[in-house]
């Protein structure tokens, strides 16, 4: 995906939130967005993610299935958070069933499903929340501070979970004004600073470490390393170089 001399406002008179915001994220590559209260990290969010449009500039190659996580999960609603899944499913053409079970169980919220949202904790909702985003596999998950209201056991799933999207070749964005980056240790990195953004250096004195894997885990292998921001320096077949 590619944003060109993006920049937005929020209003004609308003200043600019966004200013001419140029980045690059690959199929399979996760960024992490960092930057002071304010600085622009929800909006530049929201952009990619398309709930925003852009005042001008060009965002082009966004993928089909967008799963966005809202900082806030509007829990306001009448709903339980199974209706709620369901309903979301559906939407999607999927009847999401065993889906929405299966998240439940790994994220250790299926006692609260039969809950109305607006009586579920924080914690509950964003969760409720993640699985909305997963379940139809997103060709880009964006995650506004994932680590800010869930509990300290789901968050430790959070790189799990963006390993599994990269697996299947889509990006991630995320962002984070907790400093909890460490958990996508090598992820690109995405500084905002008064609407405008700058892509991080990679660390520099690296070492390169050789890995062996079986031919049919290798694409796998690749996409999990890759998620957790590693370079890839080449793929080879150990049997043609013997
Ligand atoms: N809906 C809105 N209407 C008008 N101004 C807004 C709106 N949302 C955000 N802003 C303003 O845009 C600027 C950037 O806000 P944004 O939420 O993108 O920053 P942020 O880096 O995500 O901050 P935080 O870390 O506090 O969430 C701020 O000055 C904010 O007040």
């Amino acid at each position: 995906m590619l944003l060109q001399d993006v920049w937005f406002r929020y209003g004609r008179k308003a200043p600019w939130t966004l200013r001419g915001v140029d980045l690059h994220l690959p199929p399979g590559e996760v960024a992490v967005v960092e930057g002071p209260n304010g600085a622009g990290k929800s909006t530049l969010l929201q952009v990619v993610a398309g709930i925003l449009r852009p005042d001008c500039g060009t965002i082009s190659d966004r993928p089909a299935v967008v799963g966005w996580v809202p900082e806030r999960f509007p829990a306001d609603q009448p709903f339980t958070a199974r209706t709620h899944l369901r309903h979301m499913a559906a939407i999607r053409g999927l009847d999401g069933t065993a889906d929405i079970e299966r998240w439940a169980r790994r994220l250790h919220f299926a006692n609260f499903l039969d809950v109305r949202l607006s009586r579920l904790s924080k914690g509950s909702a964003q969760k409720v929340g993640l699985v909305q985003a997963l379940l139809t596999p997103p060709g880009l998950l964006v995650l506004d501070e994932p680590w800010e209201g869930l509990d300290a056991q789901t968050r430790e799933q959070v790189p799990g979970i963006v390993a599994e999207v990269v697996e299947r070749g889509g990006s991630v964005l995320v962002s984070d004004h907790l400093g909890e980056v460490a958990r996508l240790p090598h992820a690109r990195r995405w500084h905002v600073r008064d609407g405008e953004v700058a892509e991080g250096e990679r660390p520099a004195g690296r070492q390169v470490i050789e890995v062996a894997v079986a031919s049919a885990d290798a694409p796998a292998a690749v996409a999990r390393l890759r998620a957790e921001g590693f370079d890839i320096v080449g793929v080879r077949d150990e049997a043609a170089t013997r």
